[in-house]
């Protein structure tokens, strides 16, 4: 099958290829590969290939994300947002996380011009650009995700809609193996779709639906795409959430970005997924408001989805 990989549990779709469009043979195979994979593991990996993935950009990416972490710490936690995981996030004890960081609105270059302003007010142009062309990659790569997602479930109307509510939350992620032993904790996003680029340590770790941990291995050029708890309620349950959880065993920093994207607004789910076989599982909601209903739960480890409880009927 042209551009579809299934050897692994995860199957790994190429959407890097010149021929690759709506209506191709190549794109229709593609698709039922990936809504297989969306349906029943939340998750496919997207091949972008050196035509997809502008030459250098993932060594460039990676090379900011260091010199980010190098900051003073008394720098890096400018970065607050009101929003839940939306600012710096300080390490996690007895977790692999050390650090991580967020840019909210990234796809925007006015964003990642704050961003950078804020950490580097003398400036630092290669950070910005480099950050911001790696977002429009992501968009680049979702507006192809959705555009399969709306086409098999005939919501095809929902797309540009879709599209111009959306906002990204571009993640940095340092990790390091702890000395003591650990039970990584898996959780589900609470975005709609979430975009994971690893550097050289492999970590992210995929339950699939035999219920055994599919291990991601890095590659410059490829992309797992996992779907949050949003999207879930918006498909009435047809696409499943990806449970995952991130475990260092190398003894090697490990660099991860994570780009999540989110609705702006209410998330009404479309009249098309609900029927007799189908009844309604969820009231229409606001994303954000989701998350903020997640983060003020006490949990502490906050592993558990929670959108049957904050939405479900
Ligand atoms: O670092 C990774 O690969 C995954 C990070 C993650 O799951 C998250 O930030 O929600
Ligand atoms: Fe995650």
């Amino acid at each position: 099958m042209t551009g579809v990989k299934i050897e692994s549990q995860i199957p790994v779709v190429d959407l890097s290829l010149a021929d690759f469009k709506p209506g191709t043979d190549a794109w229709n195979c593609a698709r039922e590969v990936a809504m297989r994979a969306l349906e029943e593991n939340g998750c496919f990996i997207v091949e972008f290939g050196e035509g997809g993935v502008p030459s250098g950009l993932h060594d460039a990416v990676f090379k900011v994300t260091e010199e980010f972490f190098n900051l003073p710490h008394k720098t890096k936690i400018l970065n607050t947002n009101f929003k839940p995981s939306h600012g710096y996030i300080p390490h996690v004890p007895g977790t692999p996380l050390l650090e991580g960081s967020n840019i909210d609105g990234a796809e925007k270059l006015n964003a990642c011009e704050k961003f950078t302003h804020l950490m580097w007010p003398s400036g630092n142009d290669g950070f910005c650009e480099t950050v911001h062309s790696y977002s429009k990659l992501i968009v680049e790569i979702e507006k192809m995700v959705m555009k399969m997602i709306v086409e098999s479930y005939g919501v095809e109307s929902f797309y540009n809609e879709y599209l111009e509510s959306s906002t990204y939350l571009l993640r940095f992620l340092k990790y390091k193996k702890p000395q003591q032993d650990y039970n990584p904790i898996a959780h589900t996003d609470k975005s709609f779709l979430s975009y994971l680029h690893q550097d050289k340590v492999r970590g992210l770790e995929i339950m699939t639906k035999d219920g055994s941990w599919f291990t991601y291995e890095p590659s410059p050029t490829s992309f797992m795409v996992m779907a949050g708890d949003a999207c879930v309620a918006w498909s009435n349950g047809r696409i499943k959430a990806c449970y995952h959880r991130v475990a260092v065993r190398e003894e090697k920093i490990r660099y991860s970005i994570g780009t999540f994207s989110y609705q702006t607004g209410n998330i009404e789910i479309p009249k098309e997924f609900i029927d007799d076989a189908h009844p309604r599982q969820f009231k229409d909601f606001n994303h954000i408001d989701f998350l903020c209903f997640y983060d003020s739960k006490t949990n502490p480890i906050k592993a558990e989805s929670l959108i049957k409880a904050y939405c479900g009927v």
